[in-house]
């Protein structure tokens, strides 16, 4: 991807906390981070993105890069994730998508039929058509000058699927579901073809610097257990050994997280019997050897309770996750009205709670 010659030159890392902890290794404390931790909660994100077109902020390196570093000028946070969307995918497969104020993203001509996956690109050159996110990221790891590691991200196969066909959000995702139950066959050509295109954003995403990966599955509650395996579970696990394959080619080990919310989880439980720990709203890494590390889930709602009840909330979270292979987080992204300070707190009765835990094992 032509960004291989930056790494040697990226700032040490000085807080190797995340990374630790998806390796299952011990720390001084549990590393948080928050979905939607540059978001519009903070006032400074607010002005920055004020008056701009969202896509046209995610294609510009400068602004991402400023976007990320917003929260870790104010929170301890042990990890940044680059700004982006998830929907940059399908519009590098040539798919139109806007986001509209007060509606979320839409995509004016939506998959209707199987004969519209004609409308796709059939090879999607990566580096041409997501080669902003990859120098939004290499930027971004300059300048986050080694404080924390960068997560880089991607929608998962059936997640983007949904949202190409449906057109935005949804409640029902009917649109989407039909299409598995009458088009099966197109269902998976285009499940493949996201794959494909996935892998190669993943791995350059890799190559511009990003030091953990994170799979959104966020659409995977709705389907049920015997469409998950079919169409959502072989997927996930082709990105996670094509991309594990290649970057043990290349020497590299970067964690890879894997999301979903409750209904996935359960799905993976009774899957693999690699979960010991049984939580709802996780996020699931698979590793060599058989243990995983998990991420999550406090309900982002507990931060509307007054600071000492989110300390309470914490430390009963930390008693049931254990202090281990563990990164403290939320259920859901952040939202606009929460109060940055609630969030403050949050990260500090992480901190603290989980180095007082550690010190008495
Ligand atoms: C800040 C933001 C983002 N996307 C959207 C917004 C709000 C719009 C704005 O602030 O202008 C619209 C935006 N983008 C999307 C939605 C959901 C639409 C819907 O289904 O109704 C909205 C409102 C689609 C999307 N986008 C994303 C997901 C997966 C996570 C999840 O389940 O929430 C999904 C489903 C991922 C995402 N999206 C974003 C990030 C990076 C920032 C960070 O986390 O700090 C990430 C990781 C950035």
């Amino acid at each position: 991807y032509g960004y291989d010659d930056h790494q040697a030159d990226f700032p040490q890392l000085q807080n190797d906390t995340f990374l630790r902890a998806a390796r299952g290794e011990e720390t001084e404390h549990v590393p948080v981070w928050c979905m939607r931790q540059a978001g519009r909660y903070l006032p400074e994100f607010r002005e920055s993105r004020a008056g701009k077109d969202f896509f046209e902020t995610c294609q510009t390196p400068a602004a991402c890069c400023e976007l990320t570093l917003q929260p870790l000028r104010r929170f301890p946070f042990d990890a940044a994730i680059i700004f982006s969307d998830i929907l940059v995918v399908p519009q590098a497969m040539g798919m139109d998508v806007q986001m509209v104020a007060g509606k979320g993203p839409t995509f004016p001509e939506p998959l209707k039929e199987p004969e519209d996956l004609q409308r796709l690109r059939v090879k999607v050159d990566v580096g041409k058509e997501l080669g902003y996110v990859f120098k939004a990221i290499t930027l971004t790891r300059h300048k986050i000058e080694g404080k924390v590691p960068l997560i880089g991200f991607t929608g998962a196969p059936w997640t983007l699927m949904s949202y190409m066909i449906e057109g935005g959000g949804s409640n029902t995702h009917s649109k989407a579901k039909r299409w598995l139950y009458r088009h099966p066959e197109a269902s998976h050509m285009l499940l493949r073809m996201l794959t494909d295109v996935i892998v190669e954003y993943l791995l350059g995403q890799v190559a511009a610097g990003a030091q953990a990966l994170q799979v959104f599955e966020s659409h995977a509650g709705i389907l049920g257990p015997v469409e998950f395996k079919e169409f959502a579970l072989p997927y996930l696990r082709d990105i996670a050994r094509r991309v594990k394959d290649k970057l043990k080619e290349a020497g590299q080990d970067v964690p890879m997280v894997r999301d979903g919310d409750h209904t996935l989880h359960a799905h993976i439980c009774t899957q693999s019997h690699r979960c010991t720990v049984c939580v709802c709203v996780c996020v699931f890494r698979e590793r060599t050897g058989g243990k995983v590390s998990l991420q999550g889930n406090m309900d982002p709602c507990a931060l509307y309770a007054p600071k000492e009840r989110i300390s309470d909330i914490v430390k009963k979270m930390l008693e049931g996750f254990g202090t281990r292979a563990y990164i403290a987080n939320l259920g859901h992204g952040l939202y606009p009205d929460m109060d940055p300070e609630s969030v403050g707190a949050f990260v500090e009765a992480v901190h603290t709670h989980s180095r007082q835990m550690i010190k008495q094992k």
